[in-house]
């Protein structure tokens, strides 16, 4: 039986160890950290760095009063990171196979040109942007894409040109196997149908939706300002329990997909959907709760925000915002490239936080004058948290702002 080196420790402070490892080199990013019945996780270590390894000193470093112990275990599951790696390394033979017996040359620029990410919903691969887009692909056509769908164990590929910056964002999408652009994607038990080629599914917001789906919101009115296909509403209904959310969107195909997930995850009588834009809600002093998930910026959301919050015991506003690092607080290009040291990567995260920070205190202000405008009393506003959702480039990062507003009486 094959083992591999790991580190054991307390479950309560494997998180830490996890970011420790990462930025010392020696986490083998290949495995699957394993939980235990015992409350304790096994993270799997490089075999080259355990002779590096200074239990005592790690453990002085990361939490003194953590079980920190070097074990040897079963080879524990590839992590999701090295499944797309082997897949598309998978996919580089069945396109290089195709392509030779077709008598082209194979290129570096062929070989770059391959996806080594995508996103799956159900039997449908959908392929972003920047790849494919040689001639080639297209000049061998469907035998091509019936042997890259076979190699991901698919049947349908599509793959998504463009996000329109329409206001509905409708992705533009071409069918490259498969009629149908229908799916289903089932993710935390809830189940979303939608139709690729006419709404968006933001794959990336994972992280964000399990935060929402970990919120107890029983007894809340929610509003969900940018519902989609109901990519949030729906945890805040079947996961957070809401009494009742508001859900507004304004795209008719998304607002017909979100109305059926609705019915099909069994929650559509505590939801209400409003089709159309939702600075024209007919609908005040009502909400515990604002979702605004709308990336770059919802700042067109916020008066309505405002004007939705109950006058008399206030609520949490969750403001989606795309924030640019100015580039004299990035670190130079090389060493963003190398991310060599630790502290180059130190001092990255809290430049970033800093900016953060300060958009999050400006927000937090202009909220109050919002707030005091549109209510004519004055209120407090406090910045409960701010969350990492993604990072797009090295300067551009998507955070959620959780604002807490009361009426100051
Ligand atoms: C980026 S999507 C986000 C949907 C969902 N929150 C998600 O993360 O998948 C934004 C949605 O808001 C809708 N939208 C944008 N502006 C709107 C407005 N003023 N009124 C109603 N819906 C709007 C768009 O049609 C789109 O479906």
């Amino acid at each position: 039986m094959a083992v591999i080196p790991c580190l054991k420790v307390s479950q309560n402070h494997a998180h830490t160890y996890r970011q420790y490892l990462l930025t010392k080199g020696v986490l083998d990013r290949r495995y699957c950290a394993v939980k235990h019945a015992d409350g304790t996780v096994t993270l799997p270590v490089h075999a080259s760095a355990v002779t590096q390894l200074d239990m005592v000193a790690l453990k002085d470093c990361v939490a003194q009063e953590s079980i920190c112990e070097l074990v040897h275990i079963k080879t524990p599951p590839l992590s999701k990171k090295a499944k797309v790696k082997s897949v598309h390394q998978k996919i580089l033979e069945t396109v290089h196979a195709i392509l030779i017996s077709k008598g082209e040359t194979w290129s570096d620029d062929l070989e770059r040109d391959i996806p080594s990410r995508w996103q799956c919903h159900g039997d449908l691969v959908l392929f972003g942007e920047g790849c494919f887009t040689k001639a080639v692909w297209k000049e061998i056509g469907s035998e091509l894409w019936r042997s890259v769908a076979m190699t991901m164990g698919v049947k349908r590929l599509a793959q998504i040109e463009k996000i329109s910056q329409d206001g509905f964002r409708t992705p533009v999408v071409t069918m490259l196997l498969g009629e149908s652009s229908y799916v289903t994607h089932i993710d935390n038990h809830i189940r979303y149908e939608f139709d690729v080629t006419k709404c968006m599914f933001s794959s990336g917001n994972i992280t964000e939706k399990l935060r929402i789906a970990s919120f107890d919101c029983s007894d809340e009115t929610v509003v969900d300002l940018y519902a989609g296909i109901g990519y949030f509403t729906l945890p805040y209904l079947v996961h957070a329990k809401a009494t009742h959310v508001h859900a507004c969107e304004w795209n008719p195909d998304a607002v017909k997909a979100l109305q059926r997930n609705l019915e099909i995850n069994g929650v559509s009588d505590r939801c209400t959907v409003h089709s159309g834009d939702n600075r024209m809600l007919p609908l005040s002093d009502a909400a515990d709760r604002v979702n605004l998930g709308l990336i770059p910026s919802s700042e067109d959301g916020w008066p309505v925000a405002c004007r939705l919050l109950k006058r008399s015991t206030g609520g949490i506003l969750h403001i989606h915002q795309n924030i640019t690092t100015p580039l004299n607080l990035q670190p130079a290009e090389h060493s963003i490239a190398e991310s060599s040291t630790v502290n180059e990567c130190f001092l990255r995260n809290q430049g970033d936080k800093q900016v953060w920070a300060d958009w999050a205190s400006n927000t937090a202000k202009n909220i109050s004058t919002l707030l005091l405008d549109i209510t004519g009393d004055r209120w407090k506003t406090n910045i409960k948290h701010i969350e990492h959702v993604k990072t797009y480039a090295p300067h551009i990062n998507h955070v959620v702002l959780d604002l807490e507003c009361k009426p100051l009486r």
